[in-house]
């Protein structure tokens, strides 16, 4: 796989006219999981899109090595195509090998992405990060709207991602269940 890795650097954020937090630091390396944890409105989706350049910090920086997949509250996925055909697409442009991670999509390759259920939307969505064969993952809230079981093999895909090598960041105000995941506690950056 890929290099790739993450140091971020004192990093503020302002969302109108509020800070939301301040002097964050952290870093990632190759095989490693951080989990941005804190309580709704607290800043992770701002973070997140910092972190994968969508959103200018208001002051820090960002350094990445590798590509980056994101996978966020909006489906990257034509709602009109059948999943097949919209998870194709993408296939085509990212010309990855294909990826050993089962999301149970099989029988659902025929159904409009729009009639999706919740949880059906967050497993293409994550097949689509884990087809991407990008090595560095961003992942905001991944387990919204799992059920147990699918929560269990999102995590698993996650573990066998950095166990290859990848490297994985979880916004998520949910306790994750992996092992040796470095916690960034947002609240502890709020002015
Ligand atoms: N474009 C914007 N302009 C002004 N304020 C914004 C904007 N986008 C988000 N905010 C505010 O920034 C704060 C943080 O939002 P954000 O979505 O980053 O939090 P979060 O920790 O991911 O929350 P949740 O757990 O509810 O998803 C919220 O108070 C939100 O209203």
């Amino acid at each position: 796989m890929q290099e790739c890795g993450l140091v971020a650097t004192d990093i503020a954020c302002r969302r109108g006219d509020r800070i939301l937090f301040r002097g964050l630091s952290f870093d990632l390396s190759e095989g490693e999981v951080v989990h941005l944890a804190g309580p709704n409105g607290i800043g992770k989706s701002s973070l997140i899109r910092i972190l994968a350049g969508l959103l200018r910090p208001f002051a820090g920086t960002v350094e990445r090595t590798g590509g980056l997949a994101l996978s966020d509250e909006r489906l990257a996925l034509d709602g009109h195509e059948p999943l097949e055909r919209a998870l194709a697409f993408w296939r085509r442009i990212d010309r990855a090998p294909q990826v050993e991670a089962d999301f149970g999509l099989a029988d659902l390759l025929d159904v409009p992405v729009r009639y999706l259920s919740t949880g059906q939307r967050k497993r293409a969505a994550l097949a689509r990060v884990a087809a991407s064969g990008a090595p560095l993952w961003l992942l905001d809230e991944p387990l919204n709207g799992l059920d147990t079981h699918w929560s269990c093999i999102a995590q698993a895909a996650i573990k066998a991602h950095c166990n290859a090598g990848g490297a994985v960041i979880i916004a998520s105000h949910q306790p994750l269940s992996l092992d040796a995941v470095k916690v960034v506690e947002l609240l502890d950056f709020k002015p």
